[in-house]
C-alpha cells in the first residue's frame, strides 16, 4: 500500500504535507534536524516567534498572561513572552518549574526574557486579558493534576482567551484524549505537521483554531519516521482517482451489484444512484422479487434483478459467478428480520467466498454480532467495512467506545483483526487499512447527521472501487467527497442531496 511510504517504506513527498506526527515521532524529527545541522535554540526561537505572530494576528494588543511549563514547550512560552513584550505587549510571566532541569536552549531563552518571572497562581488571572498556554505539549507524560490542574480550571472558568503551544495542555496529542484536566483552547499553533489529537474529538473541540507553523526543520526527516497516519486530503489520492477517459466505454467503469432488502427499500435505491454519480459506468440491484416493482418502478437507469423468493439465495450465487460485477455491496436496508438475517450472512459469504470487493455496512455487520469471527475468517483485502460506532461494538466489542481506547487505535486494531478495510464513522472519521495505515478525516459537517447518509456513502465507495481505484484510497476518496459536498450543500441537507450534489464538487476536482 502507498499511502504515506512508497515502495521502498519512504514518506511519499505528493502528501508530506498531510501526514500526521504521533509526540514521539514529532521529537524524533527535532532530533533529526539538530542532527542535520540545524541549532535547537534556533527551532524554538522559530517556534515561539510563530506563535507570537500568530498572537499578534488574532487579537489587539492587551495584557497577556504567558503559562511556561518545566519542559521544551516552556522554553517556547519565554520565546513568546519576550517577542511579545518587545512589540510593547503588557507581558506577565509564571513558570513552573526548575531552571537547572531545562534543556539548553530552554534555559538559553528562558535567561533571554526580560521581565519578571511569577510563579504559578491563580491571581495572575486578574489582570489579564489572554492567557498563553505553554505548559506541557509533546512531554506530557501524566494526567495533570495538583497545582496545575487548579490553575487550568481558574483559566476555563475565567472565560479568557487562551492560546495554547503545539497542544493545549492536558490534551494527548496522539490520541485525542484528556489526561486529566484539559486548558480548553481558541487558538492551537503547532509546528511543523499536525498530530493525530488536533483533529480526534474531543481533542480538536479543545484547539479552537488551529495553525500549522514551519520552525526550519526540513521535510526529509519524515523519511525514515515509519508515519502511518495522514489527515485526509485529495494530494493522497488524487492521482488514482479514475477521472473519465475520452475513449472510455460503460464496462470500463465497473459494474457494481448491490444487494436490496425486502421492507427497506430506500437505503440501497440510495446506495445505487450514489454508485451511478460517482461514475460506476453499470449498477445492478438484486432484490427480492415481491419487492421487485417498487425498485424498478424508481430506478431508471439502474438494472433490477428480481431474486425468486423460494430459491433467494442460490440465485444471487448465481449473480456473482458474472465476473462483470467488480463490486458488490451488501448492508443498506437489507433487513435482519425472520430469515433476512440468514440470507443477508448467506450473500455476504459467498460474496467473499469469490473473491469479490465488497462494501459490507449497516445489517451486514450487524448480521455477524453473534460471531463475528465467521466474517473474519472469510474477509479478503478488498473488504470495506463501514459501521457507525453501534455497528462496530456489535462486531469488536473490546474496541467500543466505553473501551477507553482512541478512536484511531480501535479502527486500526479493527482492520489488523478483520482483515478488512475499516471505515470507522462520525464526525473524525477514520479509515484503517490491516497494514497499520490509517487516514483521519476532517471535512465533514453535522449536516451529515441524517438517516441515509450512510448508505449513500457506501455507494459513493464502490462506485470508487468498480472503476478501479483502490479500496482504501477509494474509501478515502468516498469520505472526503461525502463531506464536501455536504458543506457545499449546507443546512437542510437530506440524504438525497448529497447524490444530487456531488457534480458540482467533482467538477471541481478535474
Ligand atoms: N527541539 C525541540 O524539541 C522543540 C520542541 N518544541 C516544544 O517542546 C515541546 C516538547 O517539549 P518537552 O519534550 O520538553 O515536553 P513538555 O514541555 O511538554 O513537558 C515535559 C516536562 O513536563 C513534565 N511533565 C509531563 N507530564 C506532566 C504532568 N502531568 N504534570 C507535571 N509535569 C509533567 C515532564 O516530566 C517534563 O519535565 C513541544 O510541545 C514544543 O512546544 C519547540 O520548541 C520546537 C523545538
Ligand atoms: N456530527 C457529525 N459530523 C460529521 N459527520 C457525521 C456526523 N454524524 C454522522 N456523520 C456522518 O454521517 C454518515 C452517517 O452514516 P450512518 O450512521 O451509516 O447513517 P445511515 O445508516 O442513516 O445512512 C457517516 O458518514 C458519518 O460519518
Ligand atoms: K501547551
Amino acid at each position: 500500500m502507498g499511502l504515506v511510504t512508497n515502495s521502498k517504506g519512504l514518506i511519499d513527498m505528493r502528501c508530506d504535507q498531510h501526514v500526521l506526527l504521533t509526540p514521539k515521532q514529532m521529537a524524533l524529527a527535532d532530533q533529526e534536524a539538530v542532527y542535520l545541522g540545524v541549532p535547537a535554540f534556533d527551532l524554538m526561537a522559530a517556534a515561539g516567534q510563530a506563535v507570537a505572530e500568530a498572537i499578534m494576528a488574532k487579537w489587539t494588543k492587551r495584557p497577556v498572561l504567558v503559562m511556561a511549563g518545566p519542559g521544551n514547550n516552556g522554553g517556547d512560552g519565554f520565546v513568546i513572552a519576550e517577542q511579545l513584550r518587545q512589540h510593547n505587549w503588557p507581558v506577565t510571566l509564571a513558570f513552573m518549574g526548575h531552571l537547572d532541569n531545562m534543556s539548553a536552549e530552554a534555559q538559553a531563552h528562558a535567561k533571554a526574557w526580560k521581565g519578571e518571572w511569577h510563579p504559578l497562581s491563580q491571581t495572575l488571572l486578574n489582570d489579564a486579558k489572554l492567557v498563553v498556554d505553554a505548559l506541557f505539549g509533546a512531554g506530557l507524560s501524566r494526567p495533570i493534576e495538583g497545582q496545575v490542574q487548579h490553575m487550568l480550571e481558574a483559566v476555563a472558568q475565567s472565560g479568557l482567551p487562551v492560546c495554547a503551544v503545539d497542544v493545549p495542555s492536558g490534551l494527548d496529542g496522539a490520541t485525542g484524549q484528556a489526561l486529566g484536566v484539559v486548558a480548553k483552547a481558541d487558538l492551537t499553533v503547532t509546528f511543523f505537521r499536525k498530530k493525530p489529537g488536533h483533529l480526534l474529538f474531543p481533542g480538536r473541540t479543545f484547539c479552537g483554531d488551529l495553525l500549522v507553523r514551519g520552525i526550519g526543520i526540513p521535510a526529509k526527516v519524515l523519511t525514515d519516521l515509519r508515519i502511518q497516519t495522514a489527515e485526509n486530503h485529495p494530494d493522497l489520492w488524487l492521482s488514482d482517482y479514475p477521472l473519465m477517459k475520452q475513449d472510455g466505454h460503460k464496462f470500463h467503469r465497473g459494474h457494481v451489484l448491490i444487494y436490496g432488502g425486502q421492507w427497506m427499500t430506500g437505503a440501497s435505491r440510495l446506495s445505487a444512484r450514489a454508485a451511478q454519480r460517482i461514475g460506476a459506468g453499470l449498477v445492478s440491484l438484486a432484490v427480492p422479487e415481491s419487492s421487485w416493482p417498487i425498485y424498478a418502478a424508481a430506478m431508471l437507469s439502474v438494472m433490477v434483478k428480481p431474486l425468486a423468493a423460494h430459491q433467494s439465495e442460490h440465485a444471487f450465487q448465481q449473480m456473482l459467478n458474472d465476473s462483470r460485477f467488480n463490486v458488490v455491496v451488501i448492508g443498506p436496508g437489507a433487513g435482519l428480520e425472520g430469515n433476512d438475517k440468514h440470507r443477508v450472512k448467506h450473500a455476504v459469504l459467498e460474496t467473499l467466498k469469490c473473491g469479490r470487493a465488497c462494501v459490507l455496512d449497516a445489517d451486514a455487520l450487524t448480521a455477524f454480532s453473534e460471531r463475528p469471527k465467521a466474517l473474519f475468517e472469510a474477509i479478503h483485502d478488498a473488504c470495506i467495512l463501514t459501521p457507525h460506532e453501534g455497528e462496530f461494538a456489535r462486531l469488536f466489542p473490546h474496541l467500543s467506545e466505553q473501551s477507553g481506547k482512541d478512536k484511531l487505535s480501535r479502527a486500526k486494531q479493527a482492520a489488523r483483526e478483520s482483515g478488512a478495510i475499516v471505515l470507522l464513522k462520525g464526525a473524525d472519521t477514520v479509515i484503517a487499512s490491516p497494514d497499520g495505515h490509517a487516514i483521519i478525516n476532517t471535512n465533514a459537517p453535522a449536516e451529515l447527521a441524517t438517516g441515509g447518509a450512510g448508505d449513500v456513502l457506501a455507494g459513493f465507495i464502490a462506485g470508487l472501487v468498480a472503476q478501479g481505484m483502490t479500496p482504501f484510497y477509494a474509501t478515502a476518496a468516498a469520505v472526503w467527497l461525502h463531506g464536501e459536498v455536504a458543506n457545499e450543500f449546507g443546512v437542510g441537507l437530506i440524504a438525497e442531496d448529497l447524490t444530487d450534489a456531488l457534480p458540482n464538487v467533482l467538477q471541481q476536482l478535474k
